[in-house]
């Protein structure tokens, strides 16, 4: 029998091995987490690599090839912008893509929400001989375009689902050529299912008469793309029927994995590629922490509304579902806003008269489902708020660059709780990388430091450029202190692996409840919400997973240990939280606004000044009245009296809102930043006009 002593330092040997052991195992786990780190770095690098490489063999980039000019149609394609569009001057891109157009090339085009595309098939459409057709994806932007081309003396039809008394005539324009028809609308199914459609088409290509085709909201021809749409993936037909007929095929955003896709699909894998930035300076981004009592947000949302736009300036609250829709619109109306809900379960004639009465200020807000995403075609939306998360980055960047697309400034505010992640996520499991898509939104959401623009930059894979304190963690970014909840982390995970012993489901904000009653004995005390936040950044990291069960009426989102747990759970992982430690987030969104009135109100004035000489000088469109440039000059030359400023913007009246101009621009120290600013789109910015001097032609009035 061994002595007691002998037993105790055996004992005391084994524990030093072990805990040598535990320190080994520790070095190689810090080793694993960096190689797989890396391991996915390589490879994402990897696919890029091939994706750029599979990019360049497949035809000329757009920047191989002058596209400026001149060219012989020069002088008709500036006619037709002018006194057809009432354009003054071309955006970043138009001008190219049009010549590249107008030269029989197939095209791509990515072009942020706004940036001007239409013009880029409109145009050539009406200066080629015969008709263009367009496809595009849903009927009330197809309403929308048709209504403002017939406006501008451009004879447009649509042929979509709904029969209408019109479809003979344009039957009959498709097949004689006659030139009464100059652009078609149709929907892709009328590409995929009508085989009428398909043989008039054939007859008009015949006799020389299809001059182009137009692909919008392209992305939906891809499965990668967030909006995929099956009767897109038909459209390959288009190119193998007219194959000597260019393709134009355009949207706001696509990866370089959709671009391919996208390419090959429409079978134009020669095509000319115009990428234009996804920056659109001109919208702030901010994000709120939604209240879990369902009227404080709408409260919060009628306030803010009624506080900054005091003069039925339009906006968008964008929902969850129809049956939310509907009571968020019934609560804003109850608090004396003018505000209707727009979803697909409305017939087509309420729909209809819902967006014509929003396009023509009778309504102030449409509280829409993401059914009133694409197609709105209205430029002077001020804001646009998400009263629940969006399901991607890429959806995100959509239905909020609705606002501002006429260049002046609006603001996109998103309301985000962690309890609305398992809603969202139980509907996209499903999807190609739907999850991975929402996370990536969610982490957009939980940062309370990191610049918003940088993470659409990052998104989408372009180089950083600056935010210009355009959003909320730049102009005003919270207290925040990064917190070490290490031993909260820990505790959820052994809380969840002891439910997960007996068999018993958790959801994450049942999860939360115990953690509540649990976590006061453990460290600093999180409030409810933080606690949330936490579990939601264990699943980001991998430390927790969301699981998902279906009943009969629907799918459940729970929570369950994730690949990491283990880490956590031995103190091998440290996590750390972001906690706000400042002023409250309505506090925040005050300063916020308090920083940026100036901009903000100078450019819905200007605004306003485009509206009134516009209908003065009988129905050019706004911006052609007033252009960026005359604003640059304003900027340039800082006018101090009336007459200065009716010399530089032309002779008109300008009494009413110039003298608001004035005084802003003598009231502010950096009213040159600030014109930059309400001007949007840097390209046509007094950046680059600045040493402009006036000429006769950019003046119109
Ligand atoms: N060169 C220009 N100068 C001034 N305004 C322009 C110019 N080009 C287009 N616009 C105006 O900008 C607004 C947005 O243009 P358009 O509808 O073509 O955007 P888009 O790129 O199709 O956006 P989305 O992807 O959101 O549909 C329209 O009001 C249009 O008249």
């Amino acid at each position: 029998m061994r002595s007691k002593n002998e037993l105790l330092g055996e004992l005391q040997n084994v524990e030093a091995e072990l805990q040598n052991v535990q320190d080994q195992i520790k070095i190689l786990l810090d080793e694993q987490e960096k190689l797989y780190e890396r391991k996915s770095e390589l490879k994402a690098l990897l696919e890029e690599s091939e994706v750029s490489r599979q990019l360049n063999d497949d035809g000329p980039s757009a920047s191989l090839e002058n596209w400026t000019g001149p060219f012989e149609w020069d002088s008709r394609v500036d006619d037709v912008r002018f006194n057809v569009f009432g354009i003054s001057s071309y955006r970043a891109n138009q001008r190219e893509i049009i010549n590249a157009v107008m030269s029989n090339r197939d095209v791509l085009v990515i072009m942020a929400a706004g940036g001007g595309k239409s013009l880029c098939y409109q145009l050539p459409a009406v200066l080629l001989d015969g008709i263009t057709i367009v496809v595009s994806p849903l009927i009330s932007l197809i309403q929308d375009q048709v209504m403002g081309l017939t406006a501008l003396g451009v004879p447009t039809g649509m042929l979509t689902s709904t029969n209408s008394k019109d479809d003979k005539f344009i039957y009959k324009a498709l097949e004689k050529c006659e030139g009464k028809l100059k652009i078609l609308y149709v929907t892709p199914e009328k590409i995929s299912k009508s085989k009428r459609f398909m043989s008039k088409l054939e007859k008009c290509h015949h006799a020389g008469c299809l001059s182009l085709i137009a692909i919008d909201e392209a992305h939906c021809c891809s499965q990668w793309g967030h909006d995929f749409r099956p009767d897109y993936k038909n459209l390959s037909i288009l190119k193998t029927q007219f194959p000597n007929v260019p393709v134009i095929a355009l949207t706001a955003t696509a990866t370089r994995k959709v671009q391919l896709d996208l390419m090959e699909m429409l079978c134009i894998p020669k095509c000319v590629k115009f990428v234009s930035t996804v920056n659109r300076p001109n919208l702030f981004y901010m994000v709120l922490e939604k209240s879990s009592v369902g009227k404080v947000v709408i409260d919060e949302i009628a306030e803010f509304i009624n506080r900054s736009y005091p003069n039925n300036e339009s906006g968008i609250v964008y929902c969850f579902s129809r049956r939310e829709c509907e009571q968020v619109a019934r609560e804003l109306q109850e608090r004396g806003i003018k505000a209707h809900y727009y979803h697909a379960d409305m017939d087509a004639k309420n729909r209809e008269s819902v967006h014509i009465g929003w396009s023509s200020g009778n309504l102030q807000v449409i509280v829409g489902t993401v059914a009133f995403g694409m197609g709105i075609n209205k430029p002077d939306v001020r804001f646009v708020i998400h009263h629940s998360l969006s399901k991607s980055m890429e959806t995100y960047y959509q239905e909020s660059g609705r606002a501002g697309r006429d260049g002046l400034p609006a603001e996109c505010l998103l309301y985000y709780r962690p309890a609305d992640v398992p809603r969202q996520s139980s509907m996209v499991f499903y999807e190609k990388s739907g999850l991975q898509n929402l996370y990536d939104i969610v982490r957009y959401c939980q940062s309370m430091r990191g610049c918003r623009r940088v993470a659409f930059f990052r998104h989408f894979s372009e180089p950083l450029q600056d935010c210009d304190g355009m959003c909320d963690n730049c102009a005003c970014s919270a207290e925040v202190r990064e917190v070490d909840v290490s031993c909260h982390a820990k505790a959820v995970v052994s809380l969840l692996q002891d439910m997960q012993e007996i068999d018993q489901s958790v959801t994450i904000l049942q999860l939360a409840d115990k953690m509540k009653v649990k976590h006061k004995e453990i460290g600093p005390e999180l409030k409810k919400n933080e606690i949330e936040q936490l579990i939601i950044q264990l699943v980001l990291d991998h430390v927790l997973k969301e699981e998902f069960q279906h009943t009969a009426y629907a799918t459940n989102a729970y929570v369950a240990l994730g690949p990491l747990a283990e880490q956590v759970l031995h103190e091998k992982k440290v996590v750390k939280l972001e906690i706000s430690s400042g002023q409250d987030d309505k506090a925040r969104s005050i300063k916020c606004a308090k920083q940026r009135p100036m901009a903000s109100k100078m450019g819905i004035w200007l605004d306003e000044l485009r509206k009134e000489l516009a209908s003065v000088h009988g129905g050019i469109f706004p911006h052609s009245v007033l252009s960026a440039q005359q604003i640059a000059m304003l900027a340039d030359q800082k006018p101090d009296s009336m007459q200065q400023l009716e010399m530089i913007i032309g002779k008109v009246k300008t009494e009413k809102y110039g003298n608001r101009i004035l005084e802003e621009i003598n009231r502010s120290e950096k009213s040159e930043d600030l014109l930059h600013s309400v001007m949007g789109h840097g390209h046509e910015t007094g950046r680059t006009s600045k040493k402009m001097k006036i000429s006769k032609g950019a003046v119109k009035i």
